[in-house]
């Protein structure tokens, strides 16, 4: 199972999760002067901070938005970024969060587990129900691929549907537990599922919550760095083991912003995940 190899990740490299949320303007200034195309500029940077991070973090996440905000040229680029992670033996998360009826949830999956946008894992967003994510099932089985599903997200406006009160519980709390139950026929070796679940570390009471009532989820952990997530509750969640890849994007993929606009940029990216390492506290 894949969510085996990215437990082995974590345990070689840290729980750390860079995120390529990349766009022109966090480019170094050499950079965004170069005479090549968008397309190439985009992969450039991303090469550079894959190549300085390697053995810094679990995995990378591409959010797909950045990309596809460019059309053709970004699309491009996402296309390479990840097969570069996959060259340099690293495991990628495509941030898609997609949800739609079964016959094209269907071709969300063969988009993004085969062909041009090959991931690792991606993102699904589960409130259209079981059928929406079923047709990712057969990839868990047998493409060694996995998915991060939205149980509680890192957004202020999460609240807003995600607290509702549904027989006597928050409906997140439900979400996750139905996410955990669609997860069970693929737990591996390590104890968890390749279906897991995506909880803001800006919930650090519902991240807990989460954690005491599941026994199988792996979690992907935004809002650290630019969310200003608190790390101290990471302490408590890791005590039986680390059990999260925790994501920064914009701290790690910004870090040599007035520092560094030269093409060692990227050691400020590495710098800033070494860093964050130690802040949430890893010791190998
Ligand atoms: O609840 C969620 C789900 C996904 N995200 C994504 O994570 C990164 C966070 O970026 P930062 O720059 O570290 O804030 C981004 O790609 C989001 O789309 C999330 O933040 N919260």
């Amino acid at each position: 199972m894949i969510i085996d190899r990215l437990c082995e990740e974590v345990k070689k490299y840290g729980p750390v999760c860079v995120g390529l949320d990349t766009k022109i303007e966090y480019l170094p200034e050499y950079l965004k002067d170069k005479d090549i195309s968008d397309s190439e500029k985009l992969f450039e940077f991303n090469r550079k901070i894959i190549d300085d991070t390697l053995d810094t973090c679990a995995c990378y996440k591409v959010q797909i938005a950045h990309y596809e905000s460019l059309g053709l040229e970004g699309l491009k680029a996402y296309s390479e970024t990840l097969k570069y992670i996959k060259e340099n033996n690293k495991l990628s998360i495509g941030d898609i969060k997609r949800g739609d009826i079964l016959s094209t949830a269907t071709m969300y999956a063969k988009a993004h587990f085969e062909g041009e946008f090959e991931a690792d894992f991606i993102t699904v967003n589960p409130y259209m129900g079981e059928d929406a994510i079923s047709p990712y099932y057969e990839y868990i089985k047998s493409k060694e691929k996995g998915l991060f599903v939205l149980m509680k997200t890192s957004n202020p406006s999460s609240s807003d549907f995600q607290d509702l009160e549904v027989k006597d519980e928050k409906l997140y709390m439900e979400v996750a537990k139905k996410i955990e139950s669609w997860g069970e026929e693929f737990v591996g070796q390590s104890g968890y599922s390749s279906i897991g679940g995506v909880v803001g570390l800006t919930g650090a009471g519902e991240l807990i919550n989460i954690k005491n009532e599941l026994k199988n989820s792996f979690f992907l952990i935004p809002g650290y760095g630019a969310q200003g997530g608190d790390p101290k509750v990471l302490k408590q969640l890791f005590k039986d083991g680390i059990c999260a890849v925790i994501n920064s994007s914009r701290k790690i993929i910004t870090a040599h912003k007035n520092v560094d606009e030269t093409e060692t940029f990227s050691l400020c990216a590495r710098k800033e995940t070494l860093r964050m390492r130690e802040d949430i506290g890893w010791e190998k």
